[in-house]
């Protein structure tokens, strides 16, 4: 099976310091990978790196077989930045609105959207369950609706591939399991491949395929089980985190 997103041997510095290193990282069809790692562990730069945001030091990114330099089908995947739901409650586009510029990569400069797109709206808006609230200012919807409104324009291209990054900061306990659930239906139903950003231990060992754990080198990945164990826990969080992390993974 092709990897959907193949990582070889990445380094990367922000000016003189080496922020990754030495990155090895496959994520085959139908995965659903959690990056984790400590703040500041380099994973919002592997996203970036591997979106073709930013450039390697040396080593090399294929996305569906393509070297990520040469890669243009970039509706294949959708991308829920970091802070997507900071919103400010003026801001003036409805969900509709905000979820149809998901599909500007497609129509191309100076094209209207048209039925497929309106219906690809519908689509998605359905799917995350936000069809109700379509007429309705984004900065009027709860952290939660927002996020959900941001995956619906992730998956407005019908993508292969979403990459989240960090998606449930701000949300409640409540939101989150919803939110989580989402996902899988997603990877599960859809078949959708995942990537998600995340520090919560406990809806990850439930739910995902594979654990990928970041802190400039790749620490540890494979099988949730087998990864988010107490020594590799405090071995990618050290102390202090690890304890927090560990209760709420048991509760
Ligand atoms: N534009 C930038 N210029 C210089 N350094 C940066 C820049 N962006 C990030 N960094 C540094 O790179 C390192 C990795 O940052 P990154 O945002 O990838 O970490 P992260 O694991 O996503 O953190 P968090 O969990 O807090 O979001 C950090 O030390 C950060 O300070």
């Amino acid at each position: 099976m092709k990897p959907v997103v193949e990582v070889r041997d990445l380094f990367f510095s922000y000016g003189g310091e080496l922020i990754l290193e030495g990155i090895n990282l496959s994520v085959l069809p139908g995965d659903f990978l959690a990056l984790m790692g400590p703040n500041g562990s380099g994973k919002t730069t592997l996203i970036r790196l591997v979106l073709g945001l930013l450039k390697p030091l040396s080593g090399e990114i294929r996305l569906f077989g393509v070297p990520v330099q040469r890669f243009r089908q970039w509706h294949r995947i959708g991308y829920v930045p970091q802070k997507a739901t900071s919103f400010d409650t003026r801001f003036p586009a409805t969900v509709e609105e905000v979820v149809l510029s998901g599909r500007f990569g497609l129509l191309g400069p100076g094209r209207k959207p048209g039925r497929e797109d309106r219906r690809a709206v519908e689509e998605a808006l359905e799917l995350v369950g936000m069809a109700g609230a379509r007429h309705r200012v984004i900065g009027c919807l709860s952290g939660g609706q927002q996020q959900r409104v941001f995956i619906a324009r992730a998956l407005v291209g019908r993508p292969e591939l979403l990459v989240l990054d960090e998606p449930v900061v701000g949300l409640d306990s409540r939101a989150l399991d919803s939110f989580y659930s989402l996902l899988e239906h997603l990877n599960r139903d859809l078949g959708i491949t995942l990537i998600t950003v995340t520090h919560d231990t406990g809806a990850v060992a439930q739910r995902v395929s594979r654990v990928a754990c970041i802190n400039r080198r790749l620490v540890c990945c494979g099988a949730p089980s087998r990864v988010l164990t107490a020594a590799n826990l405090s071995r990618l969080y050290g102390a202090p985190v690890r304890r927090v992390v560990h209760s709420h993974w048991e509760g």
